[in-house]
């Protein structure tokens, strides 16, 4: 057909390879029904979560050339060598804040006159991101802690969660197992805490404010979640506001003291950078009373919100002790170390299960953007069109020009 929008998935290429894709097999299907102008083509690929017959079957064509289609989707930013002059690319490029090991890619992207996309940049209207894959960040990082607790304590086994093929499996190796008591700390709000907060449902750990978890012993599993307002108090006068705790975060002091000494497990999701306080420093950790043995560090900040966050942490090695006394990196599950569980790239554990939902998103309230000639979200997640920068993204004309 004439007007047929062709749409490619493009395989990963940077290294190591994503398994994670923007669209699943039925995701390809459902559109191509409901959207009977588009063709969607997929780049064979040995390391996808979803094998090529399986689209193959989904009614999508396998396809190795894919400079036929106006728009290319992918996940991880494209080697630069890769990219297909005059095309329209989305993918999470990691250049608006001048990453400088992107540099290159974008320089590449504007000869190349490639329309580039981030999927980052794409919010709703109240400026909230669309896409993300911070829930199944969450999910497998609560996962990850308690396995980790587990072996420390020698009191439970969990298996890794990149052995089962999805959440379903997950979720099925969860029932019977009786935890012992233990008390867990969430930080944040957003989709890494709600993935958390889901493991908490599915191993009916049982939820405490804030008030009595501090103060009352259990006999049996529990965990607090602490959002950026309880966590946080502007210095002067004890309030919180969200507005100006993320413009002037410098002006806040960290609650969270308190919580070490009552607390075994840490999951970690709050959003930090380098203004905002840390949940404690390195003296704290020396001290007697610091009493929590698992940091599940999924926001994963190398000496970051964490301080004792040395660096990450793989999928095949996934904890690391560290002495309290020295903050040096020690074996896991020692007595009296902290364990680390720090793992960049937690969604990569259960990739078919991050990709649905990120095509799920990306589907219900981007897709038909796209189609449009003209739309105000795709205009904003813009970042190089014909050869330029945008002008909302003008400010990295030096970071393009070499500087
Ligand atoms: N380890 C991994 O594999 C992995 C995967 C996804 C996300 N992450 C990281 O986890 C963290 C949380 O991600 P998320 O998807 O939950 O994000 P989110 O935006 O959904 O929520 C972030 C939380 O931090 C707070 N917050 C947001 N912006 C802030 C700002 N500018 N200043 C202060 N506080 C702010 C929010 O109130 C919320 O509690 C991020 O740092 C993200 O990079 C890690």
């Amino acid at each position: 057909m004439e007007n047929t929008i062709h749409i490619g998935l493009i395989r990963e290429e940077k290294h190591p390879h994503d398994n994670r894709v923007a669209f699943t097999p039925k995701q390809c299907q459902w559109i191509m029904h409901h959207f009977p102008q588009t063709q969607i083509y997929v780049a064979p690929s040995p390391h996808r979560c979803f094998r090529d017959e399986e689209y193959e079957k989904a009614g999508a064509q396998l396809q190795e050339d894919l400079s036929h289609c106006s728009l290319l989707l992918g996940i991880k930013e494209v080697p630069a060598e890769k990219l297909i002059a005059h095309k329209t690319y989305l993918f999470f490029s990691h250049t608006k804040k001048k990453q400088p090991h992107n540099q290159h890619l974008l320089q590449t992207i504007l000869k190349k006159k490639i329309s580039l996309i981030d999927y980052e940049c794409l919010v709703h209207p109240d400026g909230q991101r669309i896409l993300g894959f911070g829930f199944f960040a969450g999910v497998v990082g609560a996962h990850n802690g308690l396995q980790a607790f587990g072996k420390k304590t020698g009191a439970y086994n969990f298996k890794p969660v990149h052995t089962c093929h999805d959440f379903q499996e997950l979720i099925t190796h969860y029932f019977g197992i009786k935890l012992p008591p233990m008390k867990i700390v969430i930080t944040g709000s957003g989709r890494v805490a709600a993935g958390a907060l889901e493991i908490m449902g599915l191993l009916g750990i049982k939820y405490l404010p804030p008030e009595e978890y501090l103060v009352n012993e259990y006999a049996y599993p529990v965990y607090t979640q602490l959002k950026a307002g309880e966590l946080y108090l502007r210095k002067h006068d004890k309030t919180y506001s969200r507005s100006d705790f993320h413009a002037h975060p410098e002006n806040y002091e960290c609650r969270f003291l308190p919580y070490v000494t009552g607390t075994d497990i840490l999951m970690n999701g709050i959003y930090w950078d380098h203004n905002i306080p840390p949940l404690f420093n390195a003296n704290d950790l020396k001290k007697d009373n610091f009493h929590i043995q698992v940091i599940a560090d999924i926001t994963d900040d190398t000496h970051g919100s964490i301080p004792c966050n040395l660096g990450d942490s793989t999928i095949e090695d996934p904890v690391y002790g560290v002495i309290k006394e020295t903050m040096e990196q020690t074996a896991p599950y020692l007595p009296g170390t902290v364990d680390m569980m720090c793992i960049s790239n937690l969604p990569n554990e259960l990739p078919r299960d991050a990709s649905q939902y990120f095509g799920d998103q990306l589907m219900k309230y981007v897709f038909e953007e796209l189609l449009k000639p003209q739309s105000e979200m795709i205009r904003n997640a813009t970042i190089a069109a014909n050869g330029a920068l945008t002008d909302k993204f003008s400010y990295l004309e030096d970071y393009v020009n070499g500087s």
